[in-house]
């Protein structure tokens, strides 16, 4: 086989989801969903409770049947798990507890993202130490390294898995819901390494209910509504939209808990707005 060359590898996009339906029971949970995310690009994937965004993410990590359409990984089939390259893709779970009632010290359990299957003890040694060394300090939990995580607060959890997830240095993170039931200091320390990644050329997709602190790190949005994409443009798009609240009335925004003050001229920029008319044919939508 000839080895892929340094400029292909580059214009090979990191996921590419191609008109993709899952069905799970007997729901159709995602329909027809496209969404290509290019090297380097960070993209916020929002939508209302149960829109099918935590589906959307398994399901390119190749955790979801397939019922139709090609999910690619770095140009690899993800439904042929051998091929992807695993080593290139960092996921951070919707938060689930870092302690889960084992005791271990961050340094372990970021190490512990270095296992994969055929590779039992690649955490062990001194290289994998100072790894996991490096990851925590990309979160800037190095001088914590030895505490367990069982005294860590949910934002200073949130960090280890990210760490976690940086262990086998990605070149694409998949985060779930990074800041939801985390404190203010917490969240911006997350917006802080977040920025600091997308700097280094990281590629980022991030599910969000509302954007806050991580508006900064964002430069494109996807909406999903009932599985399906609703809008896909650049953030500022979404952001005008949302501020045209008032002019629409409240019947049009019966998805919206937002807390910004109405009548406001303050564009905010939330969880999955009920999308405008002029908004979907003002090109946002794919
Ligand atoms: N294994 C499953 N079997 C059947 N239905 C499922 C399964 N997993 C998820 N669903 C349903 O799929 C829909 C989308 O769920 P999903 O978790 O993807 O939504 P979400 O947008 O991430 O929601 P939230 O913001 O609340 O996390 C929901 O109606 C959910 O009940």
């Amino acid at each position: 086989m000839t080895p892929t060359s340094a400029p292909a590898r580059a214009s090979i996009p990191p996921i590419e989801v191609a008109d993709v339906s899952v069905v799970l029971g007997s729901s159709l949970i995602l329909d027809a969903v496209d969404l290509t995310v290019r090297g380097g690009e960070s993209v916020a994937l929002l939508g209302a409770n149960g829109s099918g965004k935590s589906t959307l993410v398994k399901t390119i990590l190749g955790l979801l049947p397939i019922r139709s359409g090609a999910v690619h990984l770095f140009g690899h089939d993800v439904t042929d798990r051998r091929t992807v390259p695993w080593e290139r893709v960092g996921y951070v779970p919707q938060r689930v507890g870092v302690a889960s009632g084992v005791p271990a010290t961050a340094l372990e359990v970021v190490r512990s993202g270095l296992l994969s299957p055929g590779h039992p003890f690649a955490d062990r040694g001194r290289t994998a130490r100072q790894r996991a060394l490096e990851a925590l300090d990309a979160v800037d939990l190095a001088d914590r390294a030895q505490d367990h995580v069982q005294i860590f607060s949910g934002g200073q959890s949130q960090r280890v898995l990210i760490a976690r997830a940086l262990v086998r240095s990605p070149e694409l993170l998949l985060l779930d819901e990074p800041l939801a039931g985390i404190d203010r200091a917490s969240r911006e320390a997350l917006a802080t390494t977040l920025a600091g990644l997308r700097a280094q050329g990281l590629t980022l997709l991030t599910v969000l209910h509302e954007m806050g602190e991580l508006a900064d790190v964002v430069e494109r949005t996807v909406v999903l509504d009932e599985g399906r994409v609703a809008f896909d443009g650049p953030k500022q798009a979404l952001a005008h939209d949302h501020a045209r609240h008032d002019e629409l009335g409240h019947d049009r925004l019966d998805d919206c808990e937002h807390e910004h003050a109405h009548g406001s001229t303050e564009p905010a920029i939330h969880h999955a707005p009920v999308l405008t008319t002029s908004v979907r044919q003002a090109g946002g939508v794919k």
